[in-house]
């Protein structure tokens, strides 16, 4: 009784440190896994469910610094207009639609591409009124975020911003 009232209570301290030793490894395991599923989603996203590795045709010159890190077309592979290359949309079809975005609230699997069309403004200058009536268009998917590739994650290249 007394051993207990001094607060000797519980496991024997070898026990203790066992158990502590025990969920200590657990928890490592545990951020271990979660970290090996994110990062195996995260592949899955960009290259094994989408098909291909994306890759870019044509640079402009205006692009040349941001395509230094983009990995080039595969010579074989089919051109636009050739067979077996995705055909373009008819005029007045309707575009597909992005999905799957690296600024999205919930990344979708789908078609990643960069963005057709880009609004530029200075701040408070009404950019997202702007972008809110563009977008009132059935055709058009745009962020809901702003993206600040430019200004913040530009030397994150085109990999991060498609
Ligand atoms: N059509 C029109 N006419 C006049 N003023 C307008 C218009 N559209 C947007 N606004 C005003 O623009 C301000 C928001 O601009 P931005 O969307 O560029 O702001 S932000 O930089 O993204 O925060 C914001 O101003 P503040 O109210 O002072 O914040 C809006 O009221």
């Amino acid at each position: 009784m007394a051993y207990r009232v001094l607060g000797r209570a519980g496991p024997p301290q070898p026990r203790r440190a066992r158990r502590l030793l025990f969920a200590f490894t657990l928890s490592l395991s545990c951020t271990y896994l979660c970290y090996s599923l994110l990062c195996c989603c995260d592949d899955l996203g960009q290259s094994r469910l989408l098909g291909a590795p994306r890759c870019l045709r044509g640079p402009g010159a205006g692009g040349q610094k941001l395509l230094q890190e983009s990995r080039p077309c595969d010579p074989s592979g089919p051109t636009p207009g050739e067979p077996g290359a995705p055909s373009a949309p008819a005029a007045g079809a309707p575009s597909p639609r992005l999905s799957g975005s690296n600024h999205s609230g919930s990344p979708k699997l789908g078609t990643k591409r960069l963005p057709q069309a880009l609004i530029v403004g200075v701040k408070k200058g009404g950019t997202r009124a702007v972008l809110e009536f563009i977008r009132v268009h059935p055709d058009v998917r745009a962020l809901g975020t702003e993206p600040h590739f430019f200004d913040r994650n530009y030397g994150r290249g085109l990999d991060w911003y498609s």
